[in-house]
């Protein structure tokens, strides 16, 4: 928000640009700096996902910082290894590359296949479930746009968008029980992610010069159930599974047609 400039033409910053203008004039307007007014809006914001974290928000941090350089972001294309070693770089290990993966559950792509904006990761983009751990597991069959796009791999839906990172890091010997662990167990899910969260919000910061403003942030409404399911029309045969510890759960399948998933609106 501070070096929009130069950071939003990072090629991993695509599409950040309009959010950052949306949000900068009420940092600006209400004295709050940048950094505590982003880690606030997102946490009012996945608090309004069904079934979603209550997030922790720790206020204080200034606004003396400097630009970021360039290629520290991870992109859909890089291989698992390069992402785990830049996420490992800033202290997070790959089941706590998971962990954060959760926030697809409640997410869409704009610029991977431009000609498809608004097209989500999942089959319910506004509820803060574990479909997107079943869902990136399905054999791929469709792509949902114009076709490959650097960074996008088949889809097992109409109307969903798979990044090749998740279809990866969803399959790696390194992820795939974390991964599957939370397609039966919602609060295993929801608490890492807020675990995880914690640790991201207070990177470059000591925790102990930013003051605990948690009970500002709305509480989310329940979760509907703790097991997610097959999306309509699939199978257990469908699924891909990875992870060599723990067989696959048992799950059952949303009756009627098959699931077309559909756009997001826009933003
Ligand atoms: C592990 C590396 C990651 C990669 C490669 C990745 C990649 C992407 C890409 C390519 C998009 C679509 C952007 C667009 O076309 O507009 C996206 C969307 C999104 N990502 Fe990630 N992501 C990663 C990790 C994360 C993390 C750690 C979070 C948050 C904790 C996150 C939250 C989101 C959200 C909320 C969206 C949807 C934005 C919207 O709906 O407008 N992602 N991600
Ligand atoms: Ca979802």
């Amino acid at each position: 928000m501070a070096f929009s400039q130069i950071e939003t033409n990072f090629h991993a910053n695509d599409g950040v640009d309009e959010i950052v203008e949306e949000q900068r004039p009420f940092a600006l307007k209400h004295g709050v700096s940048f950094g505590d007014f982003i880690q606030f809006a997102g946490a009012v914001g996945v608090s309004n996902c069904a079934g979603g974290p209550r997030l922790q928000f720790l206020a204080g941090r200034s606004n003396i910082s400097r630009p970021a350089p360039d290629l520290t972001v991870p992109e859909p294309s890089d291989a698992t290894n390069k992402i785990f070693a830049r996420m490992g770089d800033a202290g997070f290990s790959p089941n706590e590359v998971v962990d954060l993966l959760a926030s697809h559950t409640v997410a869409a792509q704009d610029r991977v296949d431009p000609s498809i904006p608004g097209t989500p990761f999942d089959s319910t983009p506004s509820s803060f479930d574990a479909q997107f751990f079943v869902e990136t597991l399905l054999r791929g069959q469709i792509f949902p746009g114009n076709g490959s796009n650097v960074g996008e791999v088949l889809s097992p839906l109409h109307g969903e968008f798979r990044l090749q990172s998740d279809f990866e890091i969803a399959r790696d010997a390194r992820t795939a029980c974390e991964w599957q662990s939370f397609i039966t167990n919602h609060n295993s899910m929801v608490t890492k992610f807020e675990a995880v969260m914690s640790k991201l919000a207070v990177l470059g910061h000591n925790p102990r010069t930013l003051v605990d403003c948690s009970e500002v942030i709305p509480v989310p409404s329940k979760a509907k159930t703790q097991v997610a399911k097959l999306p309509a029309g699939k199978t257990l045969r469908d699924i891909e599974a990875a992870c060599r510890a723990t067989p696959f759960p048992v799950i059952s399948a949303d009756p009627g047609p098959a699931t077309t998933v559909a756009p997001v609106p826009p933003s």
